[in-house]
């Protein structure tokens, strides 16, 4: 099975550099910088599970139609994405998204047919470094996938087997949806209170943030309950316990990139799961703060003048009050 993994970040390179590892016939679709970096150093992952380095097989633009596509953009780059990304999609290609959230799932049933999507999650917690190498911050990597639509592509079995046995857990899910939610549910608390109070858990926790934390969690179940995916106790507990953990150090790939100065996935993640919200009535005071906080930071990133005009003084003039 020819698979095309489009993106060779945090999380496409990690999956993609085991699947290449063990064998499997792995392309890379990169962006040309990426590419030059890749092809001086190698494509490199390290962490607990050991060090890998390769030589990947690289595309810097697709030319010819794949078995399955591996799809590990940002949601911020989605739509130029899909775009660079239609040659590679032939009759029979599966797309398998990696994307947290779930917009995209329309995205690109809209542009290729709901019959050749489908729903994944993916369990990793992975970064790049400045040197553009993968750091992956703990043991887990576990894939999950399965039809997002109905019908769904009839290849599951052989994306299946292709991604089994290649040294992450790789296993089909009887409902996609749910457990899409359920990790919306949780990255999207998780990035909110961090983003919001700009610390780790552990350091939300230390400053009496605990009871916060809380409050946006029974938000975003809120939210997935009113929109017909409740999350699970045993889900809800676990996310719950995440994010009041005292002298925790966890966070989450929105704080990760807030916190580089880079573009975030606000709108995808926590824009999106506000507008469910309003849409069924649900309150969501705390995360709409944190996503206008994340917002004023995108605002900041696509305006030069506030950017500039950041530590400006007030003008001098009268008291504004007595
Ligand atoms: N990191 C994590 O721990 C986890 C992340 N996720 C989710 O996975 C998704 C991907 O995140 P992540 O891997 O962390 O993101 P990264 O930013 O680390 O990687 C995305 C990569 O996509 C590349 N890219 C962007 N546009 C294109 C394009 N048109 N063609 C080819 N390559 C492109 C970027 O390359 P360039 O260098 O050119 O910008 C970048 O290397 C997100 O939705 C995230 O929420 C899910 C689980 C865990
Ligand atoms: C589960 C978690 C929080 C792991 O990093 C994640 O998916 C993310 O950071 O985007």
């Amino acid at each position: 099975m020819k698979i095309l993994v489009v993106g060779a970040g945090a999380t496409g390179g990690c999956f993609g550099a085991r699947l290449a590892a063990a064998g499997r016939d792995v392309t890379f679709l990169v962006r040309p910088a990426r590419a030059t970096a890749l092809r001086a150093g190698g494509l490199v992952v390290r962490g607990p599970l050991g060090d890998l380095v390769l030589r990947p097989h690289l595309v810097t633009s697709a030319a010819r139609p794949y078995d399955l596509v591996l799809l590990a953009v940002k949601a911020v780059t989605l739509d130029r994405t899909v775009v660079d990304l239609t040659p590679a999609i032939g009759a029979d290609t599966v797309i398998l998204p990696m994307l947290n959230g779930m917009r995209h799932l329309d995205t690109l049933a809209e542009r290729f047919g709901a019959d050749r999507v489908l729903g994944g999650v993916c369990q990793v917690t992975t970064t790049l470094t400045p040197d553009g190498e993968i750091l992956q911050l703990n043991t887990r990597q576990e894939l999950a996938y399965g039809p997002a639509f109905q019908p769904g592509p009839n290849r599951l079995a052989a994306v299946d087997a292709a991604l089994r046995g290649a040294g992450f857990t790789a296993r089909t899910s009887p409902d996609i949806r749910q457990e899409m939610w359920d990790k919306w549910f949780h990255v999207s608390a998780l990035g909110a209170i961090t983003c919001l109070m700009r610390g780790v858990v552990g350091e939300v926790v230390a400053a009496g943030g605990a009871e916060v934390a809380e409050r946006i969690v029974l938000e975003a179940a809120a939210t997935a309950a009113a929109a017909g995916y409740p999350v699970s106790a045993s889900v809800f507990d676990r996310t719950l316990a995440t994010l009041t953990e005292p002298g925790s150090r966890t966070a989450s790939s929105l704080y990760r990139d807030l916190t580089k100065g880079l573009p975030t996935e606000a709108d995808h993640l926590i824009g999106d799961l506000i507008a469910h919200a309003a849409r069924h009535g649900v309150d969501t005071t705390l995360l709409r703060l944190a996503h206008t906080h994340l917002s004023v930071h995108e605002h900041r990133l696509s305006d030069p003048i506030a950017a500039a005009t950041t530590d400006r003084r007030l003008p001098d003039g009268p008291p504004l009050v007595r």
